[in-house]
């Protein structure tokens, strides 16, 4: 599935209509296409309001009108503009409509226009799509407000009317949908935390535009199931240890033994070869036995937390550093040496993400690749920014982080940016509320250190990881667990029930 933004929609909507000559059939299909889906979710005794606005996410409102009344279902369309306001296209389809004997209410006719919206059983919101601009103007902001407290069910056309398409915008008036139909490719506004929960429960519709026009235009994907498939890690029956992957993982302090352990354990349950755990005296003899299959290291420390040393970093063919590391300067240090002397990938996470502050000009300088693993917490610190401003772009500013400092991105959220060094994005939507607990990310990181030795682009390791750490997550709580007592431990050993499921 891509995701789009209002641009690379409308490029590819033109493209469709006047250079493939799809010209009014795209509008059709794209009101049969909504019609089929919204008559799943209604009853045939339910009185359907159709609410058209001025552009052609309302022209999507006459053909469903239309296309529900040929079906003998109680439709009746309230138009919030004049008609001199609608364009050449959407007039057209309301001919049509009218000429199936349809019947249309204009706001400016009539007071009752908040009684028909208060009598609907179902409200199909057809207000605004993708072309709004700025906050809703009158009288659609009274529209949207009334049948945000009186509508019945709301079901939106493509996008909830007066939320924007893209990334970025401060302030909106937006229906708060019950549904959402989306047309052809979900929009970035979807997957934005301050914007996601007024699309409600979400699905998308083809209508016919070329998938590969989808796919030329779409600057992002989501890594689903589909591209799971396509790309997890295989298992040669002729293979050894050594063709998985000689792991490295660098953290944990005496206070903080656990979140190390379960990298180490998760970098194990998803395939690595041979996993080597580096940290302080206290923390092994705690742990070790938590994963027997491991190697341990004793690196030098002072006060209970990891200072530069010399560590086997030569000879591996992934390092994580910084679980559970700690903030003392002297770590600081040994951040310093990993970066220098490291000659394979290296994932930063939680700690190390702290100490990397001081030091973000040393990642340029790496010639092998470096993931980051922030959650916007900790994103929104190294690029010294208000956080709210960050959840607001998070798809822009993982973008520039990323092709600033040459890295890769995993900005951890209820949606997960995945970002290249080039600019290349793709979100990861699998997971729950199950996973807002402390570990998550420890176990995250173990996932993506072993997939990213297994044979894959750095890339495409980032995106499985995310899908697999999450799937887990989800199959989990599909067989008996909830999203109050599911732990990161949990999600290590479902990790098998994703292999299972799809290999
Ligand atoms: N292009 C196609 O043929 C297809 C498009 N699809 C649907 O069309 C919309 C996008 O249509 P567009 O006309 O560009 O935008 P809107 O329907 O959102 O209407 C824009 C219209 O609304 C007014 N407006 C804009 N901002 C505001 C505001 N802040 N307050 C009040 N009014 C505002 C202004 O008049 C604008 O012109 C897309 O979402 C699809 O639903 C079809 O699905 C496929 C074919
Ligand atoms: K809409």
């Amino acid at each position: 599935m891509f995701i789009v933004t209002a641009k690379e929609m409308y490029d590819i909507d033109h493209c469709t209509m006047e250079k493939i000559g799809f010209g009014k059939l795209l509008m059709e299909n794209a009101g049969r296409a909504v019609a089929e889906k919204v008559r799943q979710k209604v009853n045939a005794a339910d009185k359907i309001l159709i609410v058209v606005g001025p552009g052609n996410n309302g022209g999507d409102g006459y053909v469903i009108a239309r296309t529900l009344q040929n079906e003998q279902y109680r439709v009746s369309v309230l138009q919030v503009v004049p008609d001199q306001k609608l364009s050449e296209q959407v007039q057209f389809f309301k001919q049509l409509y009218l000429a199936c004997n349809g019947t249309c209410l204009l706001l400016d006719d009539s007071a009752e226009w908040k009684q028909v919206i208060s009598e609907a059983d179902v409200v199909i919101d057809s207000l605004l799509g993708i072309g709004v601009d700025g906050l809703v103007r009158e009288p659609l902001a009274s529209v949207i407000a009334f049948i945000n407290e009186k509508g019945g069910k709301i079901v939106s056309v493509d996008i909830p009317s007066g939320l924007p398409a893209d990334e970025g915008a401060e302030a909106f008036t937006s229906i708060q949908a019950d549904e959402t139909i989306v047309i052809a490719a979900p929009k970035t506004s979807v997957f934005l935390p301050h914007t996601a929960n007024y699309y409600g429960n979400w699905e998308v519709v083809s209508i016919g535009h070329p998938q590969t026009l989808i796919s030329e235009n779409a600057a992002c994907f989501v890594a689903d199931d589909v591209f799971f498939r396509t790309t997890m890690p295989k298992r040669d029956v002729n293979s050894h240890k050594g063709d998985h992957g000689k792991g490295l993982v660098i953290g944990g302090c005496d206070n903080m033994p656990g979140s190390f352990a379960m990298t180490v354990r998760a970098a194990l349950r998803t395939g690595a070869g041979l996993m080597t755990a580096v940290s302080t005296e206290k923390v092994i003899d705690r742990i070790a036995c938590l994963s027997p299959e491991a190697m341990y290291q004793i690196g030098a420390s002072e006060k209970g937390h990891l200072i530069a040393d010399d560590l086997p970093l030569d000879d591996k063919d992934g390092v994580a550093f910084g679980i559970g590391v700690g903030r003392e300067t002297k770590t600081a240090a040994l951040l310093e040496s990993v970066l220098q002397e490291t000659t394979c990938p290296l994932i930063i996470d939680g700690d190390g993400l702290y100490l990397l502050q001081n030091q973000l000009a040393r990642l340029k300088q790496r010639n092998e690749p470096t993931i980051l693993t922030p959650h916007m917490g900790e994103m929104a610190r190294l690029l010294e920014m208000d956080i709210s401003d960050l959840t607001r772009s998070p798809f822009r500013y993982a973008r520039e982080f990323a092709e600033e400092h040459h890295v890769y991105v995993v900005l951890k959220g209820k949606y997960t940016i995945i970002t290249s060094p080039d600019g290349n994005q793709a979100v990861s939507t699998t997971g729950n509320p199950g996973l807002a607990k402390g570990g998550s990310g420890d176990v995250l990181t173990g996932i993506i250190l072993a997939m990213m030795m297994q044979s894959q682009s750095i890339f495409q390791s980032l995106c499985n990881a995310c899908f697999v750490h999450g799937m887990s997550a989800d199959l989990q709580v599909q067989s008996g667990h909830s999203y109050h007592d599911l732990l990161a431990t949990d999600v290590i050993e479902g990790i098998a029930s994703v292999y299972r499921t799809f290999s």
